[in-house]
């Protein structure tokens, strides 16, 4: 059975609780047992069912055990045809793009800061200014 071979679409119709299988790493696993046991909830499994699910497991951090636990849940292998979407990169940590969108992120944060600061700013001098009328 593990030597089988998948394309995308066959993948694609495994996509239920009853049924349900995903790709990581090119290889198609059969997680239908699994779904109940998974210490990450079923929920994340039935996002990715009949899809890959390289880049949603990898982010995760799985440990040893994790991808031990995958093993006998394999059926077969993906057989890519001309169309298909390429095989899913996993991001590191110290990819261009991570840093890129971590960055946009703390930019965005310092803007915050920013604005906060300078209505602080405003509603001191605002509180000041009628302090110095009342004199
Ligand atoms: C069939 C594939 C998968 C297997 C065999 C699996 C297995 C496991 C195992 C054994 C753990 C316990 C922690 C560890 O050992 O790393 C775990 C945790 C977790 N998994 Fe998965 N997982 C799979 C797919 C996924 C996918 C696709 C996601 C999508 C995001 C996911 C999300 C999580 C999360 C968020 C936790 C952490 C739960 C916590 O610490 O509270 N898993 N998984």
């Amino acid at each position: 059975m593990a030597d089988k071979e998948y394309t995308y679409q066959d993948v694609a119709e495994h996509n239920t609780k009853k049924d349900l299988f995903v790709v990581i790493h090119d290889k198609v696993y059969d997680c239908t047992k699994f779904v109940d046991e998974h210490p990450g909830g079923e929920e994340v499994l039935l996002d990715v069912g009949g899809q890959d699910a390289t880049e949603a497991f990898e982010d995760v951090g799985h440990s040893d055990e994790a991808r031990e636990t995958l093993e006998p849940l394999l059926v077969g292998a993906l057989k890519r045809k001309a169309g298909d979407p390429a095989p899913k990169a996993v991001p590191s940590a110290m990819s261009p793009s991570a840093n890129t969108s971590s960055a946009g992120m703390g930019t965005a944060m310092y803007a915050i800061v920013f604005v906060g600061g300078l209505a602080a700013f405003g509603a001191y001098q605002y509180m000041q200014s009628q302090q110095a009328k009342q004199a």
